[in-house]
């Protein structure tokens, strides 16, 4: 592909762990070119002045937010910033054409009251909103593809849906028992400082936060109501845990038949994500670890029937920022652009 046939993307809020690693991986892809980069404190740096070891990817400066002028340079635009600035942006870019990939959580939500009560923040774009997509391929890989506008969804949501999805959808479990514990390393939260994040308040320590109101749950049940076509509510902790990358969501549920094992599983999940070149089911007795999923856009999936207590167990590892942030908004790109799903998005963990 010559430089003049690539598409132009441009990123704002490049100066966060979002943006630097949709950097990182769109400077790798083949048919891509960035052209712009978009921040607020940051705007006016040069990307060396924020990451020196990263300054031989891109040349570009930070830019301070110009929607017409992101417009005018870019088919593609990714939004990394902040929840509640997305839904301010969008309109304008898509209205000038722009493809939209939002990382935030401002278009994952089919119903904007719900969003406003968990992220307390009131919006005026409803009808842009409604033509989002949520950008969780393995679900939705035929809407994303003839989409304009995605929702990427959160960290959390992500690891979750991927364990959650086959027994839902199919039917295999009671709604009413899933209980999601789940564990993220601080890169989740982000890179503009928070207390709970720094070395000596998160290292050598474990602990739950968020328990019975993270903002995360109305996300997760939105998607796991519209697989059972019928409201569904879930118990979701999240804990800190001392490590920089990765997630491991461990689910629980009660199979409506108790005669399932672990076997049974396998087969089913294998077969529902066998178009999906990012997850792994792995064989029975083998459960992931999030080693395996950092660097990467997979997602690992190990699973055990405990029928002792009627229960079905599966774990699911990802990147945070790579499946469950940047990674998956490039896949979703891919799909809607007509590329091959997993084009310039890489499978080699970091680790060992
Ligand atoms: N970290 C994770 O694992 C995941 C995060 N997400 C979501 O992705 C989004 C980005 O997260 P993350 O990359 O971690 O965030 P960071 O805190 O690392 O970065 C935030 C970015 O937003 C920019 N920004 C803030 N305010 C403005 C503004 N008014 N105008 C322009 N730019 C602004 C900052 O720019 P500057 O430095 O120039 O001020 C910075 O580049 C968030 O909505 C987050 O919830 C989703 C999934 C996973
Ligand atoms: C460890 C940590 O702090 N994680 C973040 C999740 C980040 C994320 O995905 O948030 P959005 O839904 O806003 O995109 C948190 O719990 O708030």
């Amino acid at each position: 592909m010559t430089e003049s046939q690539k598409v132009t993307v441009g990123i704002v809020g490049a100066s966060g762990y979002g943006g630097v690693q949709l950097i990182k991986l769109l400077s790798e892809h083949p048919a891509i070119e960035i052209v712009y980069l978009g921040g607020d404190s940051s705007a006016g740096k040069e990307y060396a002045d924020l990451y020196p070891h990263l300054g031989h990817l891109i040349k570009n400066k930070i830019e301070a937010i110009d929607l017409d002028e992101i417009a005018s340079r870019c088919q593609v635009v990714f939004l990394g910033l902040p929840n509640g600035l997305a839904c301010k942006f969008t309109p304008r870019l898509i209205e000038k054409g722009c493809k939209v990939l939002d990382l935030s959580a401002d278009y994952r939500f089919t119903n904007l009251d719900t969003y406003s009560a968990w992220y307390k923040t009131e919006r005026d774009d409803g009808a842009i909103a409604s033509n989002a997509v949520y950008g969780l391929p393995e679900l939705y890989r035929d809407q994303i593809k003839n989409s304009a506008l995605i929702g990427c969804p959160g960290c959390y949501p992500t690891a979750s849906l991927l364990a959650l999805s086959p027994l839902i959808k199919q039917g295999l479990i009671l709604p009413e028992t899933i209980i999601i514990d789940a564990k993220s390393g601080t890169s989740g939260g982000g890179r503009q400082g928070k207390i709970n994040l720094l070395l000596a308040e998160a290292d050598n320590s474990l602990g739950a936060y968020g328990v019975a109101k993270h903002r995360h749950t109305p996300e997760i049940e939105q998607i796991c109501s519209d697989l059972a076509r019928s409201d569904v509510k879930v118990q979701f902790t999240p804990h800190l845990i001392p490590m920089v990358r990765g997630i491991l969501s461990t689910v629980y549920a009660t199979l409506r038949d108790p005669g399932l094992v672990t076997e049974d599983l396998i087969t089913i999940y294998s077969a529902f994500y066998r178009s999906s070149p990012f997850v792994k089911v792995l064989p029975s007795g083998i459960y992931p670890q999030t080693k395996w999923a950092c660097g990467t856009n997979l997602g690992y999936i190990g699973i055990e029937v405990d029928s002792r207590t009627g229960r079905v167990i599966v774990m699911s590892a990802i990147d945070n920022l790579i499946k469950g942030q940047a990674g998956q908004a490039v896949q979703c790109l891919n799909l809607m652009m007509g590329w091959a799903e997993d084009l310039g998005l890489p499978k080699l963990a970091f680790y060992p």
